[in-house]
């Protein structure tokens, strides 16, 4: 392994997607030649709507196989692990922020944060749920349900959880979409800080200028992907 590519987190080289139409005939989403995240590096990742920012995260997180090229996360290529290959990679590796933070409604906050860690460690670390529950602000709210807990604190549980299995990248596709103005700078602030914390490398979609601004990089995915609305 060269110097270069053990410091990188992430290294993607030759990817291209295309998906089926409803009409007929396949769309190229993504043909992106060379994109990396170095180790502890924060990167925003803005571009216009339907440009591929979601079909880019769930191909890194191994939801969704390339038609060609290579994902190197953590020194291992991910188009050459089998479904469930990915899916043991992605539980250890691999932490995820949505917009729609995706809690199970039946757990409660720090059941939701275990769950986090089923896969990814093979056990369950009650001590490490509680404290990541603290960082958020949250320890006091461990046993209440999602329901019970506002949207910004559903959304600061959903950090906790994607912190829980100690990945080494965590990718968040807008999180601070649905949650009011005030609750989103917490949530920004808490999600950056925690992977400085964590030493983690983060890839965040946002729409928003002003939060990219505060990245270490902000990748205009309109720039680096050569398959931008090409019908086929
Ligand atoms: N499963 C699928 N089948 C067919 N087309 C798909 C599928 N998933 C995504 N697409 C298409 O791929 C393109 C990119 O979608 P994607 O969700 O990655 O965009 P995005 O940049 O995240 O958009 P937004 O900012 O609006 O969330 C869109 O044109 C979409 O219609």
């Amino acid at each position: 392994m060269t110097l270069e590519s053990s410091n990188m987190t992430l290294k993607i080289t030759d990817l291209v997607k295309t998906f089926d139409q409803p009409g007929g005939g396949r769309l190229k989403v993504l043909d992106v030649a060379n994109f990396a995240i170095a180790s502890g590096e924060q990167v925003a990742l803005i571009g216009e709507s339907g440009g591929g920012k979601t079909t880019l995260l769930h191909l890194i997180a191994g939801l969704l196989t390339p038609d060609s090229g290579s994902i190197r996360l953590a020194g291992t290529d991910l188009t050459m692990l089998s479904e469930q290959g990915r899916d043991r990679f992605r539980a250890s590796t691999i932490g995820y922020v949505f917009q729609t933070f995706n809690l199970l409604p039946a757990f409660t906050a720090i059941e939701n944060v275990r769950l986090g860690m089923t896969f990814g460690h093979g056990r369950h670390d009650s001590h490490r749920a509680l404290e990541l529950l603290d960082r958020v602000g949250l320890a006091d709210r461990a046993h209440y349900r999602p329901a019970q807990l506002s949207v910004g604190q559903q959304q600061r549980v959903a950090i906790a959880r994607a912190l829980a299995a100690k990945p080494k990248l965590l990718l968040a596709d807008e999180p601070t979409a649905n949650v009011d103005p005030v609750s989103a700078e917490a949530v920004l602030n808490l999600i950056r800080q925690s992977c400085i914390d964590e030493k983690l490398a983060m890839l965040m979609v946002t729409h928003s200028m002003e939060v990219a601004e505060r990245f270490h990089r902000i990748e205009k995915l309109d720039e680096i992907n050569h398959a931008f609305a090409h019908p086929m």
